[in-house]
């Protein structure tokens, strides 16, 4: 592709290459389906996106949407339930890795028009279509941001699984990391432009974190169905939906599914990497104080004057 050859490009960690475009750092395949979609793709009413940097919760949330949207076909206790049998990555895509063929074929949804994706998109490269044609056709964005010494830590604890570097690659990872050449990165310009976006469209974007998710799962299992324009009835609190939904996408329940257990996905990612330790804080296990100081002290000063703190 000839653009690739114009754009800045470095080494990540394990040698391969990672292009800068917009201001945001890919590697090759999701870069070519970014602009590819930016051409080609086509919103359809009712679509639902959720964005996240990578290692923010993503599979977690893909489970919860999922289930949350396709509960009155397949309700969480069905012991045929789609998310027993195939992976979160499975039921909701990323839409960058979606060749322009496929966007049509995903059905994913009860509306059978609409449909749900996983991006990892900043919003500089989110579809036109999609930011233009949002308010008549009534796309949806959830955003899910994550502590960023856990979110680097889930990276490197990924990357170290997946793609098996000589001995601790941590400390070179680090670096990249804060100058922000990471898939998605920098994290803190992904995170900020839907922080942005959430408070100027707070009907079009919904702005999450991981850690609401894990200390108050009900409370925010109930802002994203109300969002999502599905909010739980009277008889589905009652009947203890909620409980359900959270117990199916948990992460023991879902890490122990044979489908999460086994395989890769189709670009040759171990399944069972995608469940690691699952924990607020973990980082604590693997940064030192000075490396945690400089991911906290980067943060404050991107933060500084948003009002958003992580
Ligand atoms: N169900 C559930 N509940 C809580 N936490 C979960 C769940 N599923 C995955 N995880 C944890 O999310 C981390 C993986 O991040 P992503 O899913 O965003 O990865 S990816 O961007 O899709 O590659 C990774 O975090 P770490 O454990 O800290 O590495 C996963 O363990």
């Amino acid at each position: 592709m000839d653009l690739l050859l114009t754009l800045p490009k470095e080494k990540n960690t394990f040698g391969a290459d990672i292009f800068r475009y917009n201001g945001f750092w890919f590697p090759e395949v999701p870069l070519h389906g970014m602009i590819e979609s930016g051409k080609h793709f086509q919103p359809r009413q009712n679509d639902v996106f959720l964005v996240t940097a990578p290692k923010s919760g993503t599979t977690w949330l893909k489970g919860i949407m999922y289930t949350l949207l396709n509960r009155e076909i397949h309700h969480p206790q069905d012991p045929y339930h789609p998310l027993l049998t195939q992976t979160p990555h499975q039921l909701v895509p990323f839409h960058e890795l979606l060749k322009r063929s496929e966007y049509n074929s995903v059905s994913n949804s009860p509306d059978s028009s609409s449909r749900i994706f996983g991006s990892h998109m900043p919003t500089v490269s989110l579809p036109k279509s999609v930011i233009e044609d949002s308010e008549s056709l009534n796309c949806k964005m959830v955003y899910l941001c994550r502590d960023i010494k856990d979110t680097f830590v889930s990276s490197f604890h990924f990357l170290k699984q997946n793609l098996e570097p000589s001995n601790n690659c941590m400390e070179n990872l680090f670096d990249l990391y804060i100058r922000g050449v990471s898939p998605g990165g920098p994290v803190w310009d992904h995170i900020m432009g839907y922080w942005k976006e959430s408070l100027e469209r707070p009907n079009k974007v919904l702005f999450m974190r991981y850690e609401d998710m894990k200390s108050k799962p009900h409370f925010q299992l109930r802002r994203l169905a109300f969002f999502l324009g599905k909010p739980f009835s009277e008889e589905e609190e009652n009947s203890g939906m909620l409980d359900q939904i959270i117990s199916l996408c948990s992460f023991d329940n879902m890490r122990n599914l044979e489908v999460n257990k086994s395989d890769t996905t189709k670009l040759g990612i171990k399944n069972h990497t995608f469940y690691r330790s699952g924990q607020v804080g973990d980082w604590k296990n693997y940064l030192t104080a000075e490396m945690a100081g400089k991911l906290d002290q980067i943060t404050q000063e991107k933060f500084r004057a948003s009002g958003l703190s992580l």
